[in-house]
């Protein structure tokens, strides 16, 4: 029988680290040697092992398995007499190094609209419910304002309708070139959308952390080049995607859309108020389907009521203490909806109808818009509370 000294000296750093390579992370799932995890590992001639650990994060919630894990692995080797585990927590640059190493060693890439200094305005299109004509609204101003020579894209974040690139007529999915998505284009807006990425017209089921890391995604590794303006299609509602946007876009300003009717002003609202807690501006509010020319005396007709966009403006106004103009309202116009089925928006096609003609001068109002400090977050929290 071999005695206390020899098995203690058949305990080996190389045999801790083999026993080690078997812990995974509970969150990662790979294995803490790979990760970059164990900090050291000590022996002595009694058959004590301390290893020390490194948690990504401090107050990692867990620490207490990873603990458990370690202790358990390790105390399985023979002549192991007991393990003692010490927590210490990555710097700045271990943890870049990891989530280097977990994107298969690409750098992250920074999402450019989001830097400081940025030339890009980025809009945020919004919406309380659906079908009020959101997505319309996007592309016939990313259309208009591509006329007037400025560059566009629109992100089409509308799991659930998304529905831009037949509005805009874009065909085909994006192509790869090494790891950048470059997007397709028509009529000089690019385009990116949730739809290209899922197979046929499957229905998209993504939950708020898939949502988040597509937008990013999209945000960060579409190669988009120099920008004047991104317009962001959100599905509508107050949903996770509106605080993603937030979250990783800050200065996205929002637009919101609703139709004349009370009861869609009353969720329009709501989804604008989402704004005060992100701290994002507010632009204005588009009214949407008001009121339609009667095909026999050209009398409006107001189909969905009247008066939705300034009930919207005006609440939103109070709510926020920044002015939120009415920027346009918009008549229902069936070129308006045939421009989005053939792929060609209204503003091209028939860009003097009633609908192309409002829909221009919201665009000229978004262009001729000066970027401003007032009513914007600066984002400043204070260090010392007294
Ligand atoms: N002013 C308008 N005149 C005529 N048809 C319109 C008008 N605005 C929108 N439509 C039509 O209404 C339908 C819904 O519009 P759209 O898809 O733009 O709404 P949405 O708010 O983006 O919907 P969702 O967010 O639910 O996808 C479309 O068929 C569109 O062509």
């Amino acid at each position: 029988m071999a005695n206390e000294t020899e098995v203690a000296t058949a305990v080996t750093e190389e045999s801790v680290r083999k026993a080690l390579s078997t812990v995974q992370d509970p969150e990662i799932n790979r294995p803490i040697t790979d990760l970059g995890m164990v900090k050291s590992v000590e022996l002595d001639a009694q058959g004590t092992v301390k290893v020390a650990v490194f948690l990504t994060v401090s107050g990692c919630p867990m620490r207490d398995t990873i603990t458990d894990r370690v202790k358990t692995a390790v105390g399985r080797i023979p002549g192991v007499t007991a393990v003692e585990v010490e927590l210490d927590v990555m710097s700045e640059e271990q943890r870049k190094e990891l989530s280097q190493l977990l994107r298969g060693g690409a750098p992250e890439r920074e999402i450019p609209f989001a830097k400081p200094g940025t030339l890009t305005r980025v809009y945020a299109v919004a919406s309380g419910k659906g079908g009020v004509g959101k997505s319309s609204v996007t592309v016939n101003l990313a259309a208009a304002l591509a006329a007037q020579g400025q560059k566009v894209a629109v992100v089409d974040a509308d799991i659930y309708g998304h529905s831009v690139p037949r509005m805009l007529g874009v065909e085909g999915r994006p192509t790869q070139v090494q790891d950048m998505i470059m997007p397709p284009a028509a009529h000089g807006v690019k385009v990116i959308s949730i739809g290209m990425f899922t197979p046929g017209n499957a229905p998209v089921v993504w939950r708020g952390p898939m949502l988040h890391r597509a937008l990013q995604q999209f945000l960060a590794d579409v190669y988009w080049g120099d920008l004047d303006v991104l317009l962001l299609d959100l599905p509508p509602g107050t949903g996770d995607i509106a605080i993603s946007v937030a979250q990783l876009v800050p200065n996205a300003e929002i637009l919101i859309v609703t139709t004349p009717q009370q009861a869609a002003a009353e969720v329009a609202e709501r989804a604008g108020t989402i704004a005060l807690q992100t701290h994002q501006k507010i632009v204005g509010v588009i009214e949407n389907m008001s009121g339609m020319p009667c095909p026999h005396c050209d009398e409006m007709v107001d189909v969905f009521g009247t008066g939705g966009g300034k009930t919207v403006a005006d609440a939103l106004t109070r709510a926020t203490g920044a002015e939120v103009p009415v920027l346009g309202s918009i008549p229902i116009d069936v070129r308006l909806r045939e421009g989005g089925d053939d792929g060609n928006p209204v503003v091209l096609a028939a860009p003097d109808s009633p609908a192309g003609a409002a829909l221009r001068a919201v665009a000229d109002k978004l262009s001729g818009r000066q970027r401003g400090l007032s009513g914007l977050s600066l984002g400043l929290t204070p260090k010392n509370k007294f």
